[in-house]
Parts: structure tokens; sequence; C-alpha cells
């Protein structure tokens, strides 16, 4: 385990991240343990997923806008200053790879892997070049979900910290299951992952600890407890009966809700 915990200590918020207060999982914070190889932020759209993983993100070194701990990018400086309150507790080890996936600025970060690999920062063998480590092709080449599984299945080497915001977001079903046996290899070497998702199959991953950020203090959650199991589960068992109840439509005469 590379962060055994994250702190918040008490210093005061600039005035333009007053919002902060407002959310309870982060107003409620003050130490969050991680517990599990893969930690599992859940909640409903707003509840604060994103903001703690990228004040955790910052706090450990990453480009607020993601990428490795070589992205120096910047197109807007829209980070929050929660990350200065942050102490994260780091286990004995470094981590040898890290990445800070997020869906919302993943453009940026495959333009800034582009000039990366013109620039050659990092040099190259005659048969292995920057780009290869992200496919072969410039991720602006590729789909949205193809570009984001290049990177996981080429850029992620183990032995890792991986920050990943709603990975999720691109992937067909089916490339939600490739991710989940990602995520397993990743762990198997010995890596950490720390993950906002809504996706209740990629939070169906055994050796991981759900948390929940809702009402109050962040809290663990089992996985048959969380909504979006619930909700998925009970549509996918009865989308009729579901549809009838969010159409609004009267059920067919004789035929129960429960049916
Ligand atoms: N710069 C900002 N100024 C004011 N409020 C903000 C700012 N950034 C985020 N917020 C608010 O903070 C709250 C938490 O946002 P955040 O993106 O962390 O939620 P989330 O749990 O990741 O949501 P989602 O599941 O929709 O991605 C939201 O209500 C959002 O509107």
């Amino acid at each position: 385990m590379f962060i055994n915990s994250i702190v918040k200590t008490n210093a005061p918020l600039p005035e333009q991240d007053a919002y902060l207060r407002k959310i309870p999982a982060i107003s409620g914070l003050s130490r969050l343990d991680l517990n599990c190889p893969v930690t599992f932020l859940v909640g409903e759209n707003g509840s604060g997923k994103s903001t703690l993983l990228e004040a955790v993100a910052v706090a450990f070194g990453f480009n607020p806008e993601g990428g490795s701990r070589n992205f120096h990018f910047s197109t807007e400086d829209t980070h929050s200053a929660l990350s200065q309150l942050l102490c994260l507790y780091k286990g004995p080890y470094r981590p040898k790879d890290g990445f800070f996936l997020r869906a919302e600025s993943f453009y940026n970060a495959a333009s800034e892997v582009d000039r990366l690999s013109k620039n050659n920062l990092y040099g190259s063998s005659p048969d292995k070049s920057y780009l290869q480590n992200f496919g072969g092709k410039s991720l602006h080449q590729q789909s949205h979900g193809e570009s984001f599984l290049a990177l996981v299945l080429n850029r992620f080497w183990g032995n890792g910290l991986y920050l990943l915001d709603e990975p999720e977001a691109a992937l067909s079903p089916a490339r939600q299951l490739t991710l989940l046996s990602e995520i397993h290899r990743l762990v198997k070497k010995n890596s950490q992952l720390l993950i906002a998702t809504h996706s209740p199959i990629l939070m169906a991953y055994p050796d991981a600890e759900i948390l929940l950020l809702s009402d109050g203090p962040i809290r663990p959650v089992a996985y048959e407890d969380t909504e979006h199991y619930q909700i998925t589960k009970s549509f996918l068992e009865n989308p009729q009966r579901m549809l009838r109840i969010l159409l609004e439509e009267e059920p067919a005469e004789g035929a129960a809700l429960s049916d």
C-alpha cells in the first residue's frame, strides 16, 4: 500500500473554495483509512468523489488535470485547495509507476502524450517509442473507449498507484469487464488503486473496499447495499415494472406492479 490513510487538517479554506464546506463528505472528513489494494469512492452526483480524488492526486504529486507524475501541463487552473489540507500517510515503499486518470480532462492528457512523444523527452530506442506505451498510436486517433483501454493495457505497468475518476465513462459493458481483469492484473503486481465510479460492474471487484460519500462522513458500504447494485438489479430483473413506474403509465388491468 502506498497510501494508508488520508488525514484532513483543520486549516481554513480560501474563500473561493468555500463550496467545499457544503459537501458533507468533505466537511466531515478527518481521517480516511485505505484498507484494501482497491478502494472505490461511490456516491450520488455531486457528492464530492472527484473533488476528493483530485485532492489526493495533487497531494501525492500528480498533475491536477491527470497523467503520470511526469505530466506538468495545465490548460485551466480549476482544482481546489483541498489538497493543501490533506496529509497522506504513506507506506514504506514508493510506487514505481502511477497515473491519475480522469474522464473529464482525458482529451488534454492525450494531447500531452502527443506532445511528449514528439519532443521525445524520455528518449526512445528504435523498436519502442514513447507512443508504444499508449498502444502505438496517438490517443487522439483512437475512440474514447479504445484510447482509455489502450492506456490501461499498455501504460499501467504495476507496482503503481493509480487514481481513476470514472474510468467506465467511455467503456462498453464488455470493456468494463476487461478493465476488471486489468485491475486484478495490477493488484497482483502490488498496485494500489483508488477509483471513483458509478459502475456496478467495477465495484464488484472482490479485494476492495467501497466507501460511500453521502450526507455524512464517508463510510464503508457493502457491495449489495450500494444504490448502484440495487437499482441496476431491480431494473434488470423487471425493466417493464420500473418503466411503468417511471413513465407513470397505469398498469394494465389485472397486472400488479409486482408481477
Ligand atoms: N469550482 C467550484 N465551485 C463551486 N462548486 C464546485 C466547484 N467544483 C465543484 N463544485 C461542486 O462540488 C460538488 C462536488 O463535485 P464533484 O465533482 O466532486 O462531485 P462528484 O461526486 O465527483 O460528482 P459526479 O458523480 O457527478 O462526477 C458539486 O456539487 C459541484 O457542483
